[in-house]
């Protein structure tokens, strides 16, 4: 079945439905990971976006149960240059058609990928619609420009758990504020024997201490940090009376916090071989990332925090670090998934630092 891509700026993408049918609205962006993509399809921060893969072969591994990163899929569309239709993996459950289909998510093959995501790298990220039933060209890329921003749209309420839930563990109590959190910091956390206690998006900063944690975890989560001001609120009321560490959308919550600023970016972050300095070490890491929005470094003058980590390829802040407290930040995925294990090292800190062992 045909369908087609249409972006607000009249750019028109024609190709092959895959997965479910229909039309949805997002904002386009791209990943460049080489494998990934089911951890990608997963992760709730891309709530709200049509994600394109620039890998050319996408499934050729299938959908695996354990690989899950939370519950289902929350993109609004997937783009892949080819899709696999025959995967090969001794733990696969099915393939990436069938996921989607389930998950009513609309895929579009045979793209050219390059293309689109040299587009976007040079106009910008923008809205678009994945579209399977129309060839009226011109009314799709009227309802690409209508479509709402990503901003404003508060997407986290609609990917975070309401309730909380606990991870039973011997060691410490570590309390998981979800704003669309991802498998695998739990599983991070439990490695390291951390009771986890997921929290609800809108916990006020009394509820989480009430929780007695040793350490508060702010998750990873969709769309811009501006519009969870009620997270800021906590987040702010939080630092200075217990370890924080904030990891992606939670880094971003966090500087707002802070006091900072954030802005967004012109095409974002997304991919799995991202050059991040820890600037306290000198060290660089290779590293997994998903982001559209960033914290303004100028914004940070005269506020009682340090840049700890640097994005090799722009200079953008990857990493916040309070000047006395124990609270600190990554804008990238040290749980991975998908991408490299290398800044693990970030949990372990965080233990010390619940410690008292002070990175
Ligand atoms: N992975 C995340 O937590 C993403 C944070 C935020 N939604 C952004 O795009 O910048």
């Amino acid at each position: 079945m045909q369908a087609m891509l249409a972006l607000e700026d009249g750019t028109i993408f024609t190709g092959e439905a895959f997965g479910s049918t229909g039309e949805r609205w997002g904002e386009v962006v791209f990943n460049t990971g080489m494998t990934g993509y089911q951890e990608v399809l997963t992760d709730p921060s891309y709530c709200g976006q049509i994600v394109v893969m620039t890998y050319p072969l996408i499934g050729n591994y299938g959908i695996m149960k354990e690989d899950f990163e939370s519950k289902r899929s929350f993109v609004r569309g997937f783009v892949v240059r080819e899709e696999c239709r025959h995967p090969s993996n001794w733990r696969l459950a099915e393939t990436i058609d069938s996921f989607l289909k389930k998950e009513n998510v609309i895929g579009l093959s045979g793209i050219d990928t390059r293309a689109l995501t040299r587009h976007l790298r040079s106009f910008g990220t923008m809205r678009g619609v994945i579209s399977t039933g129309t060839n009226d060209v011109q009314a799709l890329v009227e309802r690409a420009k209508n479509c709402p921003q990503l901003t404003g749209q508060e997407l986290v309420p609609t990917v975070a758990t309401t309730k909380s839930y606990t991870f039973p563990g011997p060691g410490r109590r570590v309390a998981l504020i979800d704003f669309g959190a991802k498998q695998n910091i739990i599983r991070c956390l439990q490695e390291r024997d951390c009771e986890v206690v997921v929290a609800p998006y809108n916990i006020t900063a009394q509820e989480v201490m009430s929780l007695n944690p040793a350490g508060v975890v702010l998750s990873n989560g969709p769309g811009d940090p501006t519009d969870v001001p009620y997270a800021i609120k906590t987040a702010r009321e939080l630092v200075g009376h217990v370890p924080i560490l904030g990891i992606c959308l939670g880094h971003q919550i966090l500087g707002l916090a802070m006091g900072c600023k954030t802005y967004k970016m012109k095409f974002g972050h997304r991919g799995a071989n991202h050059p991040v300095k820890d600037l306290i070490t000198g060290r660089v890491y290779i590293s997994s990332h998903n982001h559209g929005f960033s914290v303004d470094e100028e914004s940070m003058r005269g506020l009682d925090v340090i840049v700890s980590h640097r994005n090799l390829n722009d200079d953008t802040v990857e990493g916040l670090k309070h000047k006395f407290l124990p609270v600190f930040s990554v804008q990238y995925h040290p749980e991975a998934s998908p991408g490299p294990k290398d800044s693990e090292y970030i949990f372990d800190q965080f233990m010390d630092m619940m410690t008292g062992k002070e990175a």
